[in-house]
């Protein structure tokens, strides 16, 4: 089994690459507070070899929680398999389904993250609600409120606030609080959105499981998604994070596509630890 640090943007990984050992990888908790011992990450990003797709991704957060989606791990997962293989498209199958990577001319790889979930209970929400502002917000320790997030499922839960000045806020002391409100039931990733125009946002996000990161593409997706909604971009635009920029794309077919930088950062041992 190899593996390898990368990252996307900033978004550290560990890709374990269990393809050619058939079956499905068996990480812990425990194993994946050793791995990240060993080499911190935000998301480790298993590739396995069963079904019917080029390949089987799975996703654990830093704290040992597996979730549904990791859109800049899946680009790095998909650039990886792309180094040994001279087609330029590939299908990843994923928690929440089937996702496209297709190798650009550019060296960059561009995911297709399927549809936004836009309903309450695709969030989940615990109540309903307008997923376009919701009836939520959150005091800000200096005095001030943020409010009316927009809500998007990229697979995984998002809140988007729009804010004047991202580089202000005091993302640490919000982020775990908004990370944990009861009405995000499967906890949330918070995303602090400035739109400078119509095609370009500065973002960070607080991740759930994951805590402050250079970047996040499921959360660039989110972002976009719901400055649409409200007006305020075009469908494409680029996101600004942190560790790099971010291009995404909501096409008239509802899919949403993410492109970006990848970086190999060299292979780990992981002898005894997975
Ligand atoms: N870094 C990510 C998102 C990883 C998962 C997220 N923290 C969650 O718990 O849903 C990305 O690039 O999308």
């Amino acid at each position: 089994m190899k593996a390898y640090a990368m990252n996307g943007a900033g978004n550290a990984f560990i890709v374990i690459d269990a393809r050619e050992q058939g079956g499905r990888l068996a990480l812990s908790p425990a194993r994946v507070a050793a791995l990240h011992e060993r080499r911190p990450f935000d998301q480790i990003m298993g590739l396995e070899s069963h079904g019917v797709a080029d390949a089987h991704l799975r996703v654990w957060n830093a704290d040992g929680g597996e979730v549904g989606a990791c859109g800049n791990g899946t680009r790095a997962a998909a650039w990886l398999m792309f180094q040994d293989d001279n087609r330029s498209r590939l299908t990843l199958a994923a928690q929440g389904g089937a996702l496209g990577a297709r190798r650009l001319d550019t060296g960059m790889v561009e995911v297709d993250l399927g549809q936004p979930g836009l309903g309450w209970r695709d969030i989940p929400l615990a109540r309903e609600m307008d997923t376009v502002r919701l009836d939520f917000g959150i005091d800000l320790p200096g005095g001030g409120r943020l409010e009316g997030p927009g809500a998007v499922s990229m697979g995984n839960p998002h809140a988007v606030f729009f804010v004047e000045d991202v580089a202000a806020l005091p993302l640490a002391g919000i982020g775990p609080k908004i990370e944990h409100d009861p009405l995000f039931p499967e906890r949330v990733n918070a995303g602090f959105a400035q739109v400078i125009d119509r095609q370009t946002i500065r973002l960070r996000v607080w991740e759930r499981g994951a805590g402050l990161t250079l970047a996040c593409g499921t959360g660039a997706c989110a972002a976009l998604v719901a400055a649409h909604r409200r007006g305020l971009t075009a469908r494409e635009a680029v996101i600004i994070a942190d560790g790099g920029v971010l291009p995404v794309r909501w096409d008239a077919d509802g899919h949403v596509h993410l492109s970006g930088p990848v970086e190999m950062e060299g292979e780990l041992d992981i002898e005894g630890l997975v």
